[in-house]
């Protein structure tokens, strides 16, 4: 159990069994997630704006993979990319997936200034232009791009484009036939990135990681939907998928930089 937070509070964090055995990278110097101190980050003018084009259709389906559940797309064409930002290349679209709590104290897998949020989103990209498949990207450093979105509970603000998501969850082994992902994506430009790691195995040192500055807000019953998912699968005791996000990793020698003053 990690003890997060002053000792009064004595929040104890639960470590997933995701995460029990020390699934650490001897070696590893670029690990995710990391908490973000905001005055730590260095502004880089040199940043440019993210663009984002995701082409609806290439909208496969929904499902559970045990971790998560996830949105993949067809990512056999430049159809869903993203470009600019701090990438020197085009990424493709290949998945989004999320990261939550059981409760809303915490869930996200990155923090700001040692603040977890609910949830995080992942959008997950691949760099086609220089690698011939997805899973030699994986394994390069400069192979993925993870667009990291954090969620807000307001209780006043349900959010459309997540509800057609929470709709499908009950069957999740749903068809999609459209979906835009760029409805998850805050406007505001503002963005901190950095170089890390896949949070789940194989962990391998190939994310250019873009953390959006502002959450999405998102209502309870939203939230709820996704702890209403099992890690489970039928006939065996049921597990609800909870507390699916990997414990904070040293920021070692790294910095982080953000897109704005
Ligand atoms: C449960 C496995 N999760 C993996 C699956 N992929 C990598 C492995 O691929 C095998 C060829 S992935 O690149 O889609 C990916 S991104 C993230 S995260 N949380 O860091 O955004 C985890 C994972
Ligand atoms: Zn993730």
């Amino acid at each position: 159990l990690q003890v997060w937070g002053s000792p009064d509070s004595l929040h104890r964090l639960p470590v997933h069994p995701l995460w029990q055995s020390p699934l650490t990278i001897p070696g590893g110097t670029r690990q995710s997630p990391i908490n973000i101190q905001w005055r730590d980050s260095v502004y880089d003018p040199f940043l440019k704006p993210l663009k984002i084009s995701y082409d609806p259709t290439t909208c496969l389906h929904i499902w559970n993979n045990g971790y998560s559940f996830l949105v993949e797309f067809d990512d056999s064409a430049d159809r869903s990319i993203i470009v600019g930002g701090p990438l020197e290349n085009q990424y493709r679209l290949k998945q989004f997936h999320f990261h939550w709590g059981a409760i809303n104290e915490w869930g996200s897998e990155h923090t700001v200034d040692s603040k977890f949020y609910p949830a995080e989103l992942h959008l997950v990209h691949w760099n086609a232009v220089v690698y011939p498949t997805f899973e030699e990207a994986v394994m390069e450093g400069n192979g993925l791009a993870v667009i990291g979105v954090f969620l807000k509970v307001n209780s006043l603000s349900h959010h459309e484009g997540l509800q057609t998501l929470v709709d499908a969850l009950p069957a999740v082994k749903h068809k999609f036939d459209v979906f835009d992902p760029s409805c998850l994506i805050p406007s505001c430009p503002d963005y901190w990135t950095y170089a890390g790691s896949l949070t789940t195995p194989p962990l391998t040192e190939s994310v250019t990681w873009i953390i959006k500055k502002k959450p999405i807000e998102v209502d309870e019953n939203q939230l709820e939907a996704f702890r209403m998912l099992l890690f489970t699968s039928d006939g065996e005791e049921e597990k609800r998928m909870v507390d699916n996000f990997r414990p904070l990793q040293p920021l070692m020698n790294r910095t982080v930089r953000s897109s704005f003053q």
